[in-house]
């Protein structure tokens, strides 16, 4: 017989392939290959027979996600536990009550934490307990957490009106219709302001309502994962010219301390996530403000992480003339919010060399144009039709799941996993489908239309051909 030899397991609520010669999530792949159609694009279709109830993919956690704001002090950051709208389960925050690392940062972090709690900026994240923020850290390394802080200090306090804050408006543009030439061209303008050092500056300062906060999140931590990737194999160079002689050992403090020999989440890297179908056209003709929403966030992002565009000197130094001679010079002016950043080691540390390279135009918009063919929405469980839908999160490799109207697979969410269970038995060959919303139950015209406007396709699958040649349409 040709291909794996595979054994049915039992799990809970269905049953799990595994074959001989493997175990987990390399079994899983197995049965499942990628194949590409000119009308919907890539999807898995079965590699051999599958039962009904087989796990057929899993990813621990995504690349990417956000929480919104309204639910972010009500939902743990690492299991995604809600109890419609109750906080008392949540006992932690941040990365509170964890010792700094030993020997080097307990009292530096002690004090940034100081800081922290005088001014009340958090980074945003709460914890069932101990356990929970341990796993939290354990996978993401506490950098993120003091980056979040920073991009949590541009979220304005209370709606003002757009000013001069050098933040990008639509008009702009000086026209409605909004192309491909003129998204590309808004972007260009931030090109060129990029270059300009006293132009970013003025970024530090930008602030960003909640909407563009919460999607400035969903990039950031895209781009802290890019970055760890980046790191990791900065890391593999430096330990290979060690072992060449080429490089002592004493030189390799620029690698970052906390992070782990990988960089993949949920099985995918930066890769992957930047491989996913691109909905950015489609997303942005419907929605025009999402561009400025977008461009916002970018230059808060750049304006806030870099570390070499040092304020003007008025910002940080104070005049101070030398009673005796009357000469005047500067010091250092203690009240800055740069210099606090630099005391508190928020900005500018070793610890995540080099960050700001990776928040460039090219991955900030990757990670904005994925959202929205791609995302899974964070829903309260279990799912019923009140359930809130408190944010989104994009797991790159489930996304190759196409939509069918009559799906023979679900998604089952477990904490922050998820699952995808085959609903029936599957052919070799056949195509593997979920379904995006619950469009199951509504006519033909109520579920084009819902995957047009929510989702940004036509619907190919067959139960929606089937019905098109029926009516003649
Ligand atoms: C999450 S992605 C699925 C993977 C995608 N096919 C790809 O190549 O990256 C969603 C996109 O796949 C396509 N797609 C998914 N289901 C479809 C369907 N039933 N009919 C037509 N296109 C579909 C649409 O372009 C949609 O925006």
């Amino acid at each position: 017989m040709d291909g794996p030899q595979y054994n049915i397991e039992n799990v809970q609520g269905g049953q799990k392939l595994v074959s001989d010669s493997e175990s987990g999530s390399a079994s899983r792949a197995a049965l499942l290959r990628v194949e590409t159609h000119e009308l919907s694009g890539r999807s898995y279709h079965a590699s051999c027979a599958i039962p009904a109830g087989t796990i057929v993919m899993e990813a621990d956690t995504p690349y990417s996600y956000t929480i919104w704001k309204p639910f972010r002090n009500e939902v743990c950051a690492e299991c995604w536990r809600y109890d419609g709208g109750r906080r008392s389960f949540l006992t932690r925050r941040d990365d509170e009550e964890v010792p700094g690392e030993p020997g080097e940062g307990s009292g530096k972090e002690a004090r940034a934490m100081n800081r922290q709690d005088r001014s009340g900026v958090g980074a945003g994240l709460w914890f069932c307990d101990a356990n929970c923020q341990a796993a939290w850290l354990q996978r993401e390394g506490r950098e993120p957490i003091r980056l979040l802080r920073l991009l949590e200090e541009a979220r304005r306090q209370k709606e003002v009106e757009k000013d001069k804050d050098g933040g990008f408006r639509l008009e702009h543009l000086g026209q409605a219709e909004l192309s491909r030439e003129n998204i590309d061209r808004a972007w260009d303008m931030v090109r060129q302001k990029e270059g300009l050092p006293k132009e970013v500056r003025r970024w530090r300062n930008l602030q960003l309502n909640h909407f563009e906060t919460d999607m400035a999140r969903y990039v950031l931590i895209a781009l802290i994962h890019r970055h760890r990737e980046v790191l990791v194999q900065m890391e593999s160079e430096f330990r290979q010219r060690v072992q060449l002689g080429q490089e002592n050992t004493a030189d390799g403090t620029h690698v970052a301390k906390d992070i782990s020999s990988t960089a993949q989440f949920g099985g995918a890297g930066w890769e992957d996530f930047a491989a996913l179908q691109s909905n950015e056209l489609w997303h942005l003709k419907t929605y025009h403000e999402l561009l400025e929403n977008q461009i916002r966030a970018f230059q808060a992002l750049k304006g806030r992480f870099t570390s070499h565009v040092r304020p003007a000197a008025s910002e940080t130094r104070t005049s101070v003339t030398d009673k005796r001679g009357g000469a005047e010079s500067t010091k250092e002016n203690p009240e800055s919010r740069y210099h606090q950043a630099m005391q508190t080691g928020l900005i500018d540390s070793d610890d995540f060399h080099d960050f700001e390279k990776t928040i460039t135009i090219d991955n900030v918009r990757k990670a904005f144009s994925v959202d929205p063919g791609n995302s899974f929405g964070i829903w309260e469980m279990p799912l019923t039709e009140e359930s809130e839908l408190m944010g989104f999160a994009v797991y790159p490799k489930p996304s190759f799941f196409n939509h069918h109207c009559s799906p023979n697979v679900t998604k089952v969410r477990k904490g922050r996993s998820l699952q995808f269970v085959t609903t029936r038995p599957i052919e070799v060959g056949e195509e593997l489908c979920i379904s995006y919303g619950h469009v199951e139950k509504m006519s033909l015209e109520e579920r084009q239309r819902e995957l047009r406007e929510g989702w940004f396709f036509e619907c190919r699958c067959s139960r929606c051909v089937a019905e098109s040649v029926t009516k003649g349409q």
